[in-house]
């Protein structure tokens, strides 16, 4: 395929997303079905150019003054991977697959847009409901957080000390450009490439297929270290889900003392058994809820993990069409699913035990004032720091830029170049 049938398919794979409201994956999942032709290069343009047009949907919005999925890709192509008007237009006179040429609205409307400059939410690409509450949590750093959550992210991996080191990996994974990560002592990079650049399948490489590595964004390894999970400990992994926290928390036990990962949602946990196997973990009981019940744990649990379910706007450079999904309602259910959480997982930390609580959110009302709610509620709960636990897991790693009164802690794309998370300690009193 040439860049206009590319193009074209990228417009109407965004129109079937935005139009009648198909999961970007699946839509280009169907795409790619019925147009076997296409290879997995032409794929991979579609999706970038999707996945662009997404994470800008906002501010090209406002710059264009028009909202249509066509024009949405277009201005892509033209403004963002800077292939210029008279690129497009080259584009479409060389393929008969190309979308139609563009009218003289369409033409003026990218002009002008080059020159626009979107403002407040617009210019963060931020929906503009939940603009509050971006200013609220980063003031005057509100549109470059928004923006770099707009970004493209990279490939992180973590190193499973289990069964290799980070050393090792840098050596064996130099083909795909994995740098070592900053903040994270475990961690490898290989970083996002603009346009129509393609990002290695980490999974087809040895080193992940015998468990030397976890795909796993930075912050997310970030988080887990601040469980301070050592080795011989009773560990209750609340939220496990597919297990990316909890073999984090297991490498960092030395695969010595036990790990319960639970899941009110036993569909969540099926990839969990493979994971653990390939990574060579041998302390974690799954507990499924339909067949086990966590009784017997009750008020003896050194740590209470919980990576509560959440809105995600943290990971919206992963998911950018989540963004313009989002509802009140969504965020008010998630409130309520946090609030309920926290209450269950409070009653398994044994006396002088720590509850760490995490979300891949950066809005206050899921984060801090959840946390503020929480010690309201249970008063045989006190605060502990998020910031002491960073300092203790990671020597010599410089705080965050965002760590409140109390010491939780917020990561983010613009300021420790992760995904969005947030993190908060509560210590049981003795
Ligand atoms: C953010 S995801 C967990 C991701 C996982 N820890 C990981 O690192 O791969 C949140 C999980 O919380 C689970 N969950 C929601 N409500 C719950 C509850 N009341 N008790 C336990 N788990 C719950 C969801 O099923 C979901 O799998």
């Amino acid at each position: 395929m040439k860049d206009g049938g590319r193009l074209s398919a990228a417009i109407e794979v965004l129109t079937e997303v935005e139009t009648r409201h198909r999961p970007v994956q699946l839509a280009l999942r169907d795409w790619g079905t019925a147009h076997r032709f296409a290879g997995s290069g032409d794929r991979t343009v579609i999706g970038n150019l999707v996945f662009d047009a997404l994470r800008h949907r906002g501010s090209l919005t406002e710059r264009l003054g028009r909202d249509d999925p066509r024009m949405a890709v277009i201005a892509t192509y033209v403004l963002t991977w800077d292939q210029g008007i008279d690129g497009f237009k080259a584009a479409v006179e060389a393929d008969r697959h190309a979308p139609e040429p563009l009218s003289a609205e369409e033409e003026a409307a990218l002009e002008a847009a080059r020159e626009a400059q979107a403002t407040g939410a617009a210019a963060a690409d931020v929906p503009a409901w939940l603009w509050p509450s971006f200013e609220a949590v980063f003031a005057d750093q509100a549109v470059a957080e928004g923006q770099a959550l707009a970004a493209r992210a990279p490939i992180d991996l973590r190193a499973n000390t289990l069964k290799s080191d980070r050393e090792k990996l840098l050596k064996k994974l130099a083909h795909v450009s994995a740098g070592a990560t900053p903040l994270s002592p475990n961690g490898l990079r290989i970083f996002a490439k603009p346009g129509a650049a393609r990002m290695p399948h980490v999974q087809a490489e040895e080193g992940y297929q015998k468990g030397w590595f976890e795909l796993q964004d930075e912050g997310s390894q970030l988080v887990a270290a601040l469980g301070l999970a050592r080795p011989g400990q009773q560990v209750l992994d609340f939220c496990a889900g597919g297990g990316g926290k909890t073999l984090a928390l297991a490498a960092s036990m030395e695969n010595k003392g036990q790990i319960f990962a639970y899941d009110a949602e036993r569909l969540r946990l099926a990839p969990i058994h493979e994971r653990l196997k390939r990574a060579g973990v041998r302390n974690v009981q799954v507990r499924d809820p339909a067949s086990s019940r966590l009784d017997e744990l009750e008020g003896a649990m050194d740590l209470v993990f919980v990576d509560a379910p959440c809105t995600g706007t943290g990971v919206w450079r992963r998911r950018p069409d989540s963004k313009w999904k989002l509802t009140d309602k969504a965020l008010a259910d998630r409130l309520d699913d946090q609030r309920k959480v926290l209450d269950a997982a409070a009653a398994y930390v044994k006396p002088g035990g720590r509850l760490v609580y995490v979300t891949c959110s950066v809005l206050p009302q899921e984060n801090s004032e959840q946390i503020t709610a929480f010690l309201e509620r249970h008063d045989d709960f006190g605060a502990g720091s998020a910031a002491a636990a960073w300092s203790a897991a990671l020597p010599g790693v410089a705080l965050p830029r965002y760590v409140n009164e109390r010491g939780d802690v917020l990561l983010t794309p613009a300021s420790t170049g992760t995904d969005g998370f947030f993190a908060a300690v509560l210590q049981r009193r003795a």
